[in-house]
């Protein structure tokens, strides 16, 4: 027979709380993850954006000693030309690079500022190039380009150094960010984790509770409450599906007498023996009780009158027959038996119950060790 019991509310709403904590863990963890990558890779895009330019420099300076020596050269003009175009596009980068990442304004303001006289110069330093091209003189160009060089050179080498003393702090941020994340995770898991332990503890006392207040002690099977419950259902069940549904009441017979000449223990002995007995004899689906004393039931669901019978008389024959090793007692033991079938009249429960009730009671007059079916 199994005892079967609904998870409290309380046990559910804990289950979900614990995982919805462990979700959002995890999602909090991923989240942080991502930002920390994130910054990462913002911040090495943006060394990318400051160093690549500073080739600009190098180029600058050759391609103007370049002109030193040969200002009508059209292939270095045009290469002029194009470096001079390219050196405001990576300005621009540079700018849009600083304000996504957030960077302080004012460290890098007079190096963006220096840049930005760069690339107000350069229009006019292109217009001394097509000059030099129709035959002018290099000396205004590289004196322009060289102001150009200048200012390039420091702006770079001031923002690089910014650059990487910023890498310096964001890397350290960066380590606590982990470190805090680890952390959050642990602490969440772990409280996760204890609370399961709680809930699962919570859920096994309330577990044992609810059984002992189901079961019968000395015997292990469900008490009358126990019965009662199942009964219940078991009965509208068997309204809607017409199955039928039989039950049989149990009493030993002249049991004050065990307990007279052998003691309580024995007596109590021989209930458990008895208990184990009936328990063997039924099917699985069938539910045993004791409703108190020496008096136990039987309910057979899906069970008609001729099939519950042969339970019924299976179960008189076992106990006539149990030995006295068995019974822990030199006497033999009889039981009677009531039967009843639900009908399509029997109303309620406690119809069908009081008929099984009144032929025990018929059994026992009778002359006991009987079964009498209502
Ligand atoms: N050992 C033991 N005895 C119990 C327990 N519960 C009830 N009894 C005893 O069971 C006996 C029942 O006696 P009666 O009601 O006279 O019934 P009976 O002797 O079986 O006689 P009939 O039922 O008429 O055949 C009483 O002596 C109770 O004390 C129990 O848990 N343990």
């Amino acid at each position: 027979m199994n005892l079967r019991f609904n998870r409290p509310l309380g046990w559910q709403l804990g289950l979900g709380f614990t995982l919805l904590a462990g979700i959002c863990a995890i999602a909090a963890g991923i989240y942080l993850y991502q930002v920390r990558q994130q910054l990462g890779s913002n911040y090495t895009a943006l060394v990318a954006d400051v160093i690549r330019p500073q080739l600009h420099t190098a180029l600058l300076r050759s391609t103007l000693n370049e002109f030193r020596e040969d200002p009508q050269d059209s292939e270095l003009i045009e290469r002029f030309d194009n470096l001079l175009w390219r050196i405001p596009q990576h300005i621009e980068g540079i700018s849009f690079g600083l304000s996504k990442n957030r960077f302080a304004p004012a460290e890098y303001r007079s190096s963006l500022n220096r840049l930005r006289r760069v690339e107000e110069k350069i229009p006019h330093l292109r217009q001394t190039l097509g000059e030099i091209a129709a035959g002018a003189p290099p000396d205004d160009l590289i004196q322009q380009g060289i102001a150009i060089e200048n200012d390039l050179a420091q702006a770079y080498s001031r923002l690089s150094h910014l650059l990487h003393s910023e890498a310096a702090k964001q890397r350290i941020v960066m380590d606590r960010l982990a470190i805090g994340i680890a952390v959050l995770i642990l602490v969440i898991l772990l409280l996760v984790g204890g609370l399961m332990l709680l809930l699962m503890r919570l859920h096994h006392q309330h577990k044992k509770v609810l059984q002992l207040s189901l079961m019968d002690e000395l015997t292990g099977l469900g008490n009358r409450r126990y019965v009662l419950n199942f009964a219940e259902r078991l009965f509208e069940q068997r309204q809607r599906s017409g199955l039928p549904l039989s039950i049989a009441v149990l009493d030993l017979d002249h049991f004050k007498r065990v307990n007279d000449d052998f003691g309580h223990p024995a007596g109590d002995q021989v209930l458990k023996v008895f208990a184990d007995s009936l328990l063997d004899e039924v099917r699985k689906a069938d539910v045993v009780a004791r409703l108190g004393g020496e008096e136990f039931c039987v309910l057979m669901p899906e069970t008609d009158a001729e099939g519950a019978l042969e339970v019924v008389e299976r179960i008189r024959h076992r106990v006539a027959t149990l030995s006295h090793q068995e019974l822990g007692v030199p006497v033999g033991l009889t039981v009677s038996l009531g039967l009843a079938t639900a009908v399509n009249h029997d109303a309620s429960f406690d119809q069908l119950y009081s008929r099984a009730d009144r032929a025990l009671y018929q059994a026992k007059t009778q002359g006991r060790n009987r079964v009498v079916v209502d």
